[in-house]
């Protein structure tokens, strides 16, 4: 536990569930406080998405000589593109005392297990898998072969949530936004007890 740093907050989840969707309700609310950190992709931009915002869009030469760079957190590739997140931007951020939100596929948030064991790690489930199918069509920004191509990868990835601290279903957004916030709080508080109790001998291990 570093007790100067802000938290590292991981939503994950199956493409179509709606990650993106409940991240910008959270976002608009006010009264949040932490930092979304932008991820790069070699994806082509969806219409209405724009670069620097939604994502850094770069091209494969260009991400892998970020990777030869070793400037990712982790990054994976996901049906054809590689996805990853930028180291510079969360350590900054977090060294600031901010905590940083990331939202990314299973494979990376393993790699940020590994690298931020004490960051929280929430994963978003449709309410069935039926309900996943029709948000990926209905949202109607990929073709049939990816749309099945992403379905594949989402049961292997709803597999993997019982890896997670927390399972989040996103029936309404609205819910699903006031869940995550409730835990992300509920962890803040547990965190500042403990380090309330022990701040002195975590000073003094640290010297
Ligand atoms: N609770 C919900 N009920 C019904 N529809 C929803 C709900 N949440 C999101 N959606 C819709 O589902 C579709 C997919 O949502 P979104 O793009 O946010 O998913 P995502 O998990 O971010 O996907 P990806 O991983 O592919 O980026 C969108 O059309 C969105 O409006
Ligand atoms: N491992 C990472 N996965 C990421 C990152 N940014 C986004 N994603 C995930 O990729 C899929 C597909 O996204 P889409 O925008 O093409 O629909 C989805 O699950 C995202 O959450 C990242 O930096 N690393």
């Amino acid at each position: 536990m570093n007790i100067e740093k802000g938290l590292l907050i991981v939503l994950s989840g199956p493409s179509g569930v709606g990650k993106g969707t409940v991240r910008k309700s959270i976002f608009d609310d006010p009264s949040t406080d932490f930092k979304y950190s932008i991820s790069m992709t070699t994806r082509k931009m969806r219409q209405g998405e724009t670069d620097g915002l939604d994502y850094f869009f770069k091209s494969r030469e260009e991400f892998e000589a970020l990777i030869a760079d070793d400037q990712f957190i982790e990054y994976a590739e996901y049906v054809g593109n590689y996805y990853g997140t930028p180291v510079q931007y969360v350590r900054d951020t977090m060294d600031k005392g901010y905590d940083v939100f990331l939202e990314i596929e299973v494979e990376g948030a393993k790699q940020v297990r590994k690298k931020f064991p004490e960051a929280l790690f929430i994963f978003l489930a449709p309410p069935s898998l039926e309900h996943l199918k029709e948000r990926l069509v209905g949202r109607g920004t990929e073709s049939d072969e990816i749309i099945k191509n992403r379905i594949l990868e989402a049961r292997k990835e709803v597999e993997m949530m019982n890896l997670y601290d927390y399972v989040v279903v996103n029936d309404e957004v609205e819910l699903a936004k006031a869940r995550i916030q409730s835990i992300v709080e509920a962890e803040h508080l547990k965190r500042e007890r403990v380090e309330a109790r022990y701040r002195k001998m975590i000073l003094e291990a640290k010297k």
